[in-house]
């Protein structure tokens, strides 16, 4: 049993069901970085994403394309470099569609024509970071970070998915299976705390769940200012402890869930991994998995 001084409690609905989870402080550490926030500015600019961002510019971005600006650092390596080459000339008439502040912001300081997302606009790419990707299906966890402004987990899901192509770009650090950490979870407010129990019996022993607090540190309960989308849905961050063995299933046990509205998790779907590598680039894609039929 860890000491008191690092007990950190689960979610209050287990605590009527059995004794107070005692986290140690290493399990302390570990489920507050599965939710750390690291502000952009704050990363090295790592040159294999730099590669990997360039690489995906030159092999997918064609002159006259609709794209996608997803949200992260490799992405913005992506967009600084993509308004080089509309500078340049090697590229033209490039519309962005941010799917947040952040993209938003590096596409117009790299001079990109932008537009906001409608449903009948054709999307003919989308970049974006991932959190983490899970090896194989190139299943992906997005939303993990601290969402700035009126920025929305669905507005990012929705223009990713809308995109005829689409491709993420991470460090080696991030492709990987048997993943675990924080998937972002999106709720109705109404009866909020029973949705959240009813994710908390759904993964027992193998998730935490915490709502999201919009500034400071989370409790279970999200502090003392619980973050609401600008949807008006609660987030909950369900954090895995031990190794998710799919993130398909996961996430279609959360579809399942009465109350849940969307969730971090995309899946399924046709993409490709441009990985840095401390090797070189590997660039991935799921066609023959979802052929095939996996999970
Ligand atoms: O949409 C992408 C993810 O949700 C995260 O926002 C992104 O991965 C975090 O950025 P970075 O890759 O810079 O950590």
């Amino acid at each position: 049993m860890a000491s008191a001084s690092s007990a950190i409690l689960p979610f209050p609905s287990v605590l009527t069901r059995w004794e107070p989870c005692l986290l140690s402080k290493a399990a302390f550490t570990k489920r507050f970085n599965a939710l750390r926030f690291v502000p952009r500015s704050t990363l090295s600019d790592n040159s294999g994403l730099l590669q990997a961002a360039k690489h995906t510019v030159d092999s997918y971005v064609r002159s006259g394309m609709v794209v996608g600006f997803g949200a992260g650092h490799a992405s913005g390596l992506a967009i600084h470099y993509l308004g080089q080459q509309l500078k340049a000339g090697t590229l033209k008439d490039i519309i962005g569609i941010p799917t947040c502040v952040g993209s938003a912001s590096e596409a117009a300081t790299a001079g990109i024509l932008l537009e906001p997302y409608e449903g009948s606009l054709e999307i003919h790419l989308a970049f974006s970071d991932a959190d983490v990707i899970e090896e194989d299906t190139l299943s992906v966890v997005i939303g993990r970070r601290k969402m700035m402004g009126d920025e929305s987990i669905i507005h990012e899901k929705t223009i990713l998915g809308a995109a005829e192509t689409l491709v993420f770009i991470v460090g080696e650090n991030r492709y990987k299976s048997g993943l675990d950490g924080s998937i972002p979870v999106l709720i109705q407010p109404l009866n909020w705390m029973e949705t959240a129990e009813e994710i908390d019996d759904l993964f027992l022993g193998d998730a935490e769940v915490w709502r999201r607090p919009s500034i400071g540190h989370a409790d279970p309960l999200g502090g003392d200012f619980p973050m609401v989308t600008k949807e008006g849905y609660n987030v909950l961050d369900v954090i895995f402890t031990s190794p998710i063995i799919s993130l398909a299933e996961i996430a279609n046990s959360l579809d399942q869930v009465d109350g849940v509205v969307e969730h971090g998790v995309i899946c399924r779907r046709p993409c490709t991994a441009v990985i840095a590598t401390e090797n070189g680039l590997r660039v991935i894609d799921n066609k023959l998995m979802l052929e095939a039929g996996s999970p």
